[in-house]
């Protein structure tokens, strides 16, 4: 199978692969090509292993792709920068991804990193095709899927035509974890995704999930954080560990994908400020709901009754066991594959899960005392906390809180508040 873009030049003939394409058997030479692209770099910046096996696009190609990155196929915006949807001089159809300006890192180093990433094929991880390296510009090619993310889809409040059956939110669910951990047991070295969250798992034509975004953290200068478009969400899907200590382990991407597993049985985002306060978080209220024995009721109620209750509790359970607060008691993704898939019984005790909104309680207290003592003593407040008080607290934890003027990320913030 040869990468989307490649013309018939010279082939660097990889596997052989057999496969059934309407029901005669043919077989196909799995190949890549080594495209002038990639010889002209490692002319000029030697050798990068594995190379040879990343898609090399001129930005010509890529501008022909978009029409020249017009705004009308722009699908979408990201911390990463803006992503267009492009079809390509042999019909292929991709998603390219332009990394913003702050993201420009060295050649070498750049393909360094994509050739390993782009090294990681399975059913639910978007396909890197490759990436265009041309003097400024970073842009990487992915295979295009037809569906959207789940944030514009299931949790979009209404704003697209599928059903998310609970036999699709089954496929959903199970599919990400597979996904993950495949990423975090299977992939060498292993690989913390960082961001599992409803926007970054993306559909095909069939529902399939497939998680997209992983291993782009380490295409970052270490001075550039991951500046997220959407963080009043994506702080509902971070570790307490990770947002308060820093300390990131794949122990962090499970309390996310416990927190995204939740939503997609409720169908509904982890923060919603226009609930009545004891529903606005999503894990607390299913905490509360658990307690009660009543877990069902957190279930989404556009599915009208029609899912397994037992299959939709024991979901909920492992939602609230990947997200324990002591990151020890989290099950490995394999593990969680396994106890949702019935393999494994979650039988495990289930204690209050770690949520990020005590922890930013305490911060604001402790702010606002502090705020009163530096008033006292003719000081000013610590410049980019925006954390505010009152009911709306946690979903006012804004923006600039992760990466504000100062430069200073969260995770140093609250440190210095500490
Ligand atoms: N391979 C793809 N196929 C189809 N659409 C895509 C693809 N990749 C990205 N998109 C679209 O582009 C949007 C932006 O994606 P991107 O990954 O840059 O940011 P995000 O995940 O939405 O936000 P953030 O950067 O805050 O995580 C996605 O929500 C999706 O709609």
């Amino acid at each position: 199978m040869c990468l989307p873009g490649s013309s018939t030049a010279s082939f660097n003939i990889k596997r052989l692969i057999w496969f059934n394409c309407r029901g005669m058997t043919c077989f196909f030479f799995t190949c890549k090509k080594r495209d002038t692209s990639a010889k002209q770099i490692i002319q000029k910046h030697g050798d990068i292993p594995g190379v040879e096996n990343v898609r090399i696009y001129t930005y010509k190609e890529l501008r022909s792709a978009t029409e020249d990155f017009c705004l009308t196929n722009k699908i979408g915006e990201g911390g990463f920068g803006s992503v267009f949807k492009g079809k390509l001089k042999d019909g292929t159809v991709v998603a390219i991804k332009v990394l913003s300006s702050e993201s420009r890192q060295g050649v070498r180093e750049f393909l360094n990193e994509l050739t390993v990433i782009s090294s990681i094929v399975h059913e639910n991880l978007v396909t890197l095709y490759g990436c265009c390296v041309e003097g400024d510009h970073r842009i990487l090619v992915y295979n295009y899927l037809e569906n959207n993310s789940l944030a514009q889809t299931l949790l979009g409040g209404g704003r697209s035509d599928i059903q998310f059956s609970w036999r699709t939110r089954c496929k959903i669910c199970i599919g990400v974890a597979r996904g993950l951990a495949f990423l975090h047991e299977e992939v060498r070295p292993h690989i913390v995704h960082r961001d599992i969250k409803a926007s970054n798992i993306l559909l095909d034509k069939d529902l399939t999930p497939k998680i997209s975004d992983f291993g782009l953290a380490k295409l970052l200068p270490a001075n550039m954080t991951h500046v997220s478009t959407r963080v009043a969400g994506t702080i509902g899907y971070l570790a307490p560990e990770y947002a308060v200590r820093g300390q990131l382990t794949r122990r962090a991407d499970i309390y996310s994908f416990g927190v995204l597993l939740l939503e997609i049985v409720s169908g509904r985002c982890n923060t919603n400020t226009r609930l009545p306060y004891e529903d606005q978080f999503l894990l607390e209220r299913t905490w509360t709901l658990y307690e009660r024995g009543e877990l069902v009721r957190i279930v989404d109620t556009s599915l009208n009754d029609d899912f397994d209750a037992e299959e939709a509790c024991r979901f909920l359970r492992v939602g609230l066991v990947c997200t324990q607060d002591n990151p020890k008691l989290r099950p490995s993704m394999s593990t969680v594959v396994k106890m949702m898939t019935g393999e494994k019984k979650v039988d495990l005790e289930i204690t209050k899960p770690g949520l990020i909104s005590d922890f930013m309680d305490l911060k604001v207290r402790n702010h606002k005392k502090a705020g009163e003592e530096n008033a006292s003593l003719g000081l000013t407040p610590l410049e980019g906390s925006s954390l505010s008080s009152g009911s709306s607290t946690h979903a006012t934890v804004s923006f600039t809180a992760i990466t504000d003027r100062s430069g200073m990320s969260f995770n140093q913030q609250i440190k210095e508040k500490n």
